[in-house]
């Protein structure tokens, strides 16, 4: 059992500290947020996670996790602290280490014996010198000694919990080889594949999977887009492609891009990474810009079919960048919806988590004027029902088990533009829609493979 101080109570944090808490360890979980803490003390879930909310409230009763305002406290009484405070985009593309650097400076004032500093946030190579260098300026007695140990984060959002209780593997670098091992030993309960390396690989690995990860999603997605102009069919070309097993058949799906807060800013980051050291990143550069490109796959397609979408009313399938998340980083909706508005069009938006979140950011990115173009709604059908046409942006499980009979009887007009290919074709033929989904035929002139 080890005495665990998170900072930063956000997806990773909550998420991992919550999980070091079920397999025995005696956590403090800290953010800057008081509100988020007081929440958390009164058993309320400031994000929306797949079986979080039980997890951390039976850790709470079993007095392993508690939340705390008071750092300070929580770093002097820890043996481990963990880093997971945000790393967002800034404005130049390179990640903002602000937080980081506060949150190590609070470390270093109130470093009281020795301790374990683990960085789980992503951050450039070198920050974990850095981190260790504003510890050093800023403690108050230089004979307690500590340690700087990388271990980065590699959780979906959706299935945080999931992949954090059974990890795939947990990449812990560090200098000193003893801190190391603690932190593996710490991991022991995951029953994981440990791989051990430097900070700075350590570091690197975390960008490297991002990238390519987002590489695979802009390269199916760039095949999709020919697929659609020759006849291919993109699904059948992922499914061939992936039974090699080099290849492999996870992350390529096409769609309407990525989103979310971790691909969008970590290839930016990686980018700016390269560019620090005279290296041009082309091949990330070209997978930002598909991306980019793709996101507008489903407005090009509407306004193709629809002729004008001015003064049209399109019902629009899903905020969240992902199913099972409240989260709208970077969403493809932020981007198709004031792209349909500027058009002229009203749209009526579903996604059964995610609206309070979209409100608050179109509250701040579009017009009052715009803002009530825009109608928001948790029931399904209701949005459906009266509308010109259909976008799909996000597969939740309500959008794929969608009633297709009753999704026709409410549309004024049968046509479903469909950004993650829910649905088969055969099917939206029998049942008489006009469908357009990415990278396969569109359902209007179908010719059915037999
Ligand atoms: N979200 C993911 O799926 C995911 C997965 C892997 C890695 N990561 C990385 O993990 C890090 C955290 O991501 P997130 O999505 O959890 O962020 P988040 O924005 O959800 O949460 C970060 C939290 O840190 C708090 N914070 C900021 N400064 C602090 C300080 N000095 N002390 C204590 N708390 C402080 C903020 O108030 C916020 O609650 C980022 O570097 C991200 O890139 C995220
Ligand atoms: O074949 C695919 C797979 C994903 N996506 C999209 O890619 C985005 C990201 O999806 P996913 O990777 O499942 O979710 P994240 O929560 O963003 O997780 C990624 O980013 C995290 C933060 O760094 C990492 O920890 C994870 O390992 C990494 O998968 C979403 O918009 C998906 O719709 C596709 O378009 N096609």
């Amino acid at each position: 059992m080890k005495k665990i101080a998170v900072l930063g109570t956000g997806y990773v944090g909550l998420v991992s500290g919550t999980c070091f808490a079920e397999i025995g360890n005696q956590v403090i979980c800290c953010d800057i947020d008081e509100g988020k803490i007081l929440r958390l003390q009164q058993g309320e879930i400031p994000i929306y996670e797949p079986g979080l909310e039980d997890m951390v409230k039976k850790n709470q009763q079993e007095k392993r996790l508690s939340f705390t305002s008071d750092i300070p406290k929580a770093i002097q009484e820890s043996e481990i602290i963990y880093l997971a405070v945000g790393t967002p985009m800034s404005e130049s593309g390179e990640a903002d280490l602000s937080y980081v650097k506060a949150a190590a400076k609070t470390i270093g004032q109130q470093l009281n014996s020795y301790k374990i500093i683990v960085n789980k946030s992503t951050v450039p190579v070198g920050t974990g010198k850095l981190v260790k260098s504003i510890i050093k300026e800023h403690v108050q007695d230089s004979c307690v000694d500590f340690d700087v140990v990388s271990n980065p984060e590699f959780l979906r959002e959706g299935s945080a919990l999931e992949d954090c209780m059974n990890m795939e593997r947990a990449v812990i670098g560090a200098d000193n080889d003893q801190a190391g091992q603690i932190i593996a030993d710490l991991h022991e309960p995951f029953h994981t594949t440990i791989f051990r390396t430097d900070i700075e690989s350590a570091e690197m690995i975390k960008y490297a999977a991002n990238a390519f990860l987002a590489t695979k999603i802009s390269f199916i997605n760039d095949i999709a887009n020919i697929c659609e102009r020759v006849g291919a069919d993109v699904t059948h070309v992922a499914e061939g492609m992936g039974m090699d097993s080099r290849i492999g058949s996870k992350f390529l799906q096409a769609g309407i891009g990525y989103g979310g807060s971790c691909f969008p800013k970590d290839t930016q980051a990686l980018v700016h990474i390269a560019q620090e050291v005279g290296y041009d990143l082309k091949l990330v550069q070209s997978v930002i810009q598909t991306n980019e490109q793709q996101k507008y796959a489903v407005v090009h397609k509407a306004k193709e079919i629809m002729g004008d979408v001015n003064g049209k009313t399109i019902a629009v399938l899903g905020l969240a960048f992902k199913p099972n998340t409240d989260d709208i980083r970077y969403a493809p909706s932020l981007t198709v919806i004031p792209e349909l508005i500027k058009a002229g069009a009203n749209v009526k938006a579903f996604d059964p988590i995610a609206i309070p979140a979209t409100q608050q950011e179109f509250s701040m990115k579009l017009s009052q004027e715009q803002q009530q173009n825009i109608a928001y709604s948790t029931d399904l059908y209701g949005v459906l029902e009266g509308s010109d046409a259909c976008l799909i942006l996000t597969e939740w499980q309500e959008v794929l088990q969608l009633d297709l009979e009753q999704a026709k009887s409410k549309l004024k007009v049968p046509l479903i533009i469909d950004g993650r290919n829910c649905f088969s074709l055969e099917m939206m033929l029998e049942k008489g829609f006009t469908y357009h989904s990415i990278g396969r035929p569109a359902v209007d002139r179908l010719r059915i493979p037999v």
